[in-house]
């Protein structure tokens, strides 16, 4: 059985449908990763063969004011996920961000490339992947920009502030890989399937920067709307978040042989599910 943690999240709920087997999901209040006794009783009870872990605090805006939580769910909370399963001999999956890396490469992250977090998010994700090695069985998927039909993400945002005016500025200098949560659930599924181990990057193909999202994303629904330029530094948001955070995923490729549709079919794919 695969125990997919944080099962009420965007992406908890798409792996509950693209993981196979028997599946089950748990999330708060039945759980609470920040409780290593919560964690232990759910997972010595459910005895899974695999703990997924989608839960995570990730108002990355929100991290800055209220750190000490994110390095309780983010950081602390992976730990206690890792003593557990390896308690019962379960793999443990830890889902992780590309707020990990700085944003300065200015070429595609790989897997062993050197974090640089620059938010509390992001230190508090990088945490929890050192902890994830708490259980020697562990993958670590790192991923980014996701939206998916079951949370809260950037294109609900946009279509949402689409209906509420004429105009909008969003930002021209963060580029990355928009990734839709059902390419994901299917990247771990095949991670876990080959039985891959480490640290691994998954997201749908080719990037772009937000601004181009936005315009995709009313492009592809029809709507006009003026879609103006704004720097980051004119954005000026609590959290600093890294300009370059494109991830390089030839080695889900290599071992799983799985690669993620292009960003811009993916969300194509989206839209079209989420009008029913
Ligand atoms: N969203 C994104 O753009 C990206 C996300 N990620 C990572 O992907 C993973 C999934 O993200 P996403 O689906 O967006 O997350 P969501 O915020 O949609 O879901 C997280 C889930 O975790 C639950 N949760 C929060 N605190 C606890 C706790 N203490 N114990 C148990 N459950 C808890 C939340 O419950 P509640 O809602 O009740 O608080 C929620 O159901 C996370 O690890 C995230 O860091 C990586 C890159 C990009
Ligand atoms: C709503 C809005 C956002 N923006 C900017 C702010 C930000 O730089 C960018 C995206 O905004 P969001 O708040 O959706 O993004 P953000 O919360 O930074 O998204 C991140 O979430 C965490 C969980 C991750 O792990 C990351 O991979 C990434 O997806 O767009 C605008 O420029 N104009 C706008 O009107």
């Amino acid at each position: 059985m695969i125990l997919v943690v944080g099962a009420n999240g965007m992406l908890g709920h798409d792996l509950m449908q693209e993981l196979n087997g028997a599946v089950q999901g748990v999330d708060l209040p039945d759980i609470d990763i920040t409780s290593f006794e919560s964690v232990l009783e759910v997972v010595e009870r459910t005895k899974p063969r695999i703990v997924v872990n989608a839960a995570a605090y990730t108002d990355v805006d929100g991290c800055e004011s209220n750190s000490e939580l994110a390095m309780q769910v983010n950081g602390e909370g992976v730990a206690f996920l890792a003593m557990a399963s390896r308690t019962v001999g379960a793999k443990l999956v830890q889902v992780s961000t590309d707020y990990v890396f700085d944003g300065g490469k200015g070429s595609p992250y790989l897997e062993d490339d050197a974090p640089g977090p620059l938010s509390v998010y992001g230190e508090s994700k990088l945490a929890g992947e050192m902890n994830a090695k708490f259980n020697p069985d562990h993958l670590i998927v790192r991923t980014q920009w996701l939206y998916g039909v079951h949370g809260k993400n950037f294109v609900e945002t946009m279509l949402r502030l689409a209906g509420e005016k004429n105009e909008l500025a969003v930002v021209v200098d963060q580029i990355g890989s928009p990734t839709w949560t059902v390419d994901l659930a299917r990247a771990i599924r095949e991670l876990v399937e080959h039985d891959c181990t480490g640290i691994y990057h998954a997201a749908n193909s080719g990037f772009c920067s937000w601004n181009d999202f936005a315009g995709a994303i009313f492009e592809e629904s029809g709507l006009s709307i003026r879609l103006n330029p704004l720097t980051t530094e004119q954005l000026n948001r609590p959290a600093r978040r890294p300009l370059y955070s494109t991830l390089d995923c030839s080695k889900l490729a290599a071992d799983a042989g799985f690669v993620p549709q292009p960003w811009r079919e993916a969300l194509k794919q989206y839209l079209k599910l989420r009008k029913g």
